[in-house]
């Protein structure tokens, strides 16, 4: 199996992975895949039961998943994806078929049941190739199933809780995710790991090349609009290079060019052996999508960030489906810059075309439309006014260190109101989104007063007196914040459990509280800051107090992707940075707090808590 070949012969064709699972995403994405992502919205109910396997039940749920996918795009576009992939990953244990835990209990029963003990992991996975004619649907389906066994260590009871407060089981088959937290529960797997992650990738190439090659009928099972496909169609997949466009030549790419790498793709391709067309006896270097995928971000960023400040997603919220000339004149725009904006915006899975129009995807209307209680549309704009422009400071930066680039362009004040609420959004958005796990990452219920340092609108004050009903929480932030607090409050959902209290941390004293809140603050700050302000916390809290605090940790191994830009985000903004575990708890101990214990909260933040020990 030559790898490039392999996964090259997808890349001219429009795949879409109907998946939410971002273990999914990233396993393919790594392997140098370009697909949409659009989730399924089947209902994961088959009846376990009337299958003869467990691997059977995985299947099918993969091959339904991707087959509702596949009806929907066609139905909204009269135009289905080439290619649609769906996956099921389930746990089985002594006959028993565990999915993702319905909620903390269902969670430790499932890992109970496998502490000490070997248990199998099935994904089934279901390509579904569409083919459409004279609007007609034809859906052939190819499907396998990966089998990985893995044992348990003993683990204590105390161990399984603090897993489970982790939050991490909640979205996992079996209660588990083995590529973090999880990865300490296990003592051995055998078969594909990321089989067990969500997707056997090594299974999936095979199954390419088998179904590339040489198409095994067999394999193939006939799916009409409600079931199985005609097999006749099959002659088109087996990839004879052609149709499409050549993915490397991308929009720049002139008439040259592309007759050249379409002369290179009608030439027979590499063989068994590795001899290329040219007879060099050497294969292209692996297609690098990942890589012209990066080089092209920018664009993709800029045009999301014009769609938010021309309202794109607002006016289609209201008013969609909307043909282009519409748009255009709603958002005071030209029709053909309008038009090509839109479609780039389909393209980036922001919205969806069809006959009637554009409209929304439902990413757009919850989280790019500007009035939804989990919109980020202002971090959106935030990043488009303030950000864009200091990471065109971002050589200096790296050049000069944060330090000489803070002096020559450092974060304008927040002056204007205006600016204050836009900064104001920004956070909300984001911290909307996070707050409830932070709030969950361990349990709080000891504590009975909080105080949330640089709280702002209250985000995160909501989510844990939401969580904790004995809980008070008073949100201390500068005077300008405080002041415009009140247009952030829920209707209906004000509780008199939480406060706000104008002041400044490095200055005013500090409120009295069981527990002190810093979520992501000290990575604004430079070491000496950090120490001053801890101290600070530090004299205030009470022995047996605690100290919460959120940021996103620093990891020996590669960050997670959605983390690196945050920390040149600071070397381009800020005098702060991000740190590692062992020196923030240095940072906590040295200023007298002591058992620091961390928890993931998402893929965002990881949350620290401590308690504060009694003076010596
Ligand atoms: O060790 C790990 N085991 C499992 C996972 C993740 O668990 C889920 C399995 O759920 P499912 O197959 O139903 O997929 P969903 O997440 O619901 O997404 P779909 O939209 O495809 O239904 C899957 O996300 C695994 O990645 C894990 O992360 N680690």
């Amino acid at each position: 199996m030559v790898l490039s070949p392999v996964i090259g012969k997808l890349l001219q064709k429009r795949v879409v992975l109907a998946s939410a699972s971002p273990r999914r995403r990233e396993i393919l994405s790594h392997a140098g895949l370009r697909f949409e992502v659009v989730p399924s919205r089947f209902k994961e109910k088959l009846d376990k039961a009337s299958f003869p396997t467990p691997y059977a039940y995985a299947i099918e749920t993969a091959k339904q998943k991707a087959l509702e996918v596949a009806r929907r795009m066609h139905q909204k576009d009269l135009r289905a994806p080439d290619v649609v992939i769906g996956a099921d990953t389930i746990v089985t244990i002594g006959g028993l078929i565990l999915e993702k835990p319905v909620d903390k209990q269902d969670a430790y029963r499932m890992l109970s049941r496998l502490n000490g003990k070997e248990h199998s992991v099935f994904t089934g996975v279901a390509i579904v190739h569409c083919c459409t004619t004279d609007a007609q649907l034809d859906l052939e389906v190819s499907e396998f199933h990966e089998e990985t066994t893995v044992k348990f260590s003993e683990l204590s009871e105390e161990l399984l809780w603090e897993y489970i407060d982790s939050g991490e089981p909640m979205d996992k088959a079996g209660g588990y995710g083995i590529q973090a937290l999880g990865g300490m529960l296990v003592e051995h797997v055998r078969g594909d790991f990321l089989n067990v992650v969500g997707f056997p990738l090594n299974h999936f190439c095979k199954k390419l090349v088998e179904l590339y090659s040489l198409p095994r009928r067999e394999d193939l099972r006939r799916v009409k609009h409600d079931s199985i496909p005609p097999v006749d169609t099959f002659e088109n997949l087996s990839d004879v290079e052609g149709s499409g466009s050549d993915p490397a030549q991308g929009d720049d790419g002139g008439g040259h060019g592309r007759a050249e790498a379409d002369g290179d793709r009608t030439q027979a391709p590499a063989g068994p052996q590795g001899t290329d067309s040219h007879g060099t006896g050497e294969s292209p270097p692996p297609f690098p999508a990942g890589l012209l995928e990066l080089i092209d971000g920018f664009k993709a960023s800029k045009a999301l960030f014009v769609a938010c400040k021309l309202n794109v997603f607002d006016v289609l919220k209201v008013d969609g489906p909307l043909k282009a000339v519409d748009i255009a004149g709603k958002i005071d725009a030209s029709v053909c810059g309008t038009e090509r904006l839109l479609d780039v915006c389909v393209a980036l899975g922001l919205l969806e075309k069809t006959d009637r129009g554009y409209r929304n995807t439902e990413l757009a209307d919850v989280h790019l439309a500007s009035d939804g209680e989990y919109s980020l549309h202002s971090l959106a704009m935030h990043s488009n006014d303030h950000f864009w422009s200091l990471f065109t400071d971002l050589e200096l930066a790296v050049r000069e260190g944060a330090s000489a680039a803070f002096g020559r362009k450092a974060e304008e004040p927040v002056q204007s109101k205006h600016k204050t609420l836009q900064f104001m959004r920004a956070m909300h958005g984001f911290a909307m989104l996070t707050a409830r796990q932070v709030a969950t990452a361990f349990d709080l219920s000891q504590f009975t007063s909080a105080c949330d340092l640089g709280g702002c609108t209250g985000a995160l004050a909501r989510a844990l007196t939401q969580e904790y009903p004995r809980l008070k929480v008073t949100v201390f932030d500068l005077p300008e914040v405080i002041e415009h607090v009140t247009c952030f409050q829920p209707e209906g959902r004000r509780t008199d459990r939480i406060s706000f209290m104008p002041g400044d941390f490095f200055k005013d004293d500090l409120p009295e509280a069981d527990l002190y809140i810093l979520s992501r603050i000290l990575h604004e700050w430079p070491d000496d800051k950090v120490c001053e302000l801890l101290s600070r916390v530090s004299s205030r809290c009470k022995p047996g107090g605690g100290i919460l605090v959120a940021e996103k940790i620093l990891e020996d191994k590669p960050a997670a992707r959605g983390s690196l830009p945050a920390s040149l985000n600071l070397l381009v903004r800020t005098q702060g940075r991000e740190r590692g575990l062992p020196e923030y708890r240095g940072l906590l101990e040295r200023h007298g707090f002591r058992d620091v214990r961390l928890a993931h909260a998402g893929d965002r933040l990881d949350v620290m808590l401590g308690t504060r020990a009694s003076p010596p």
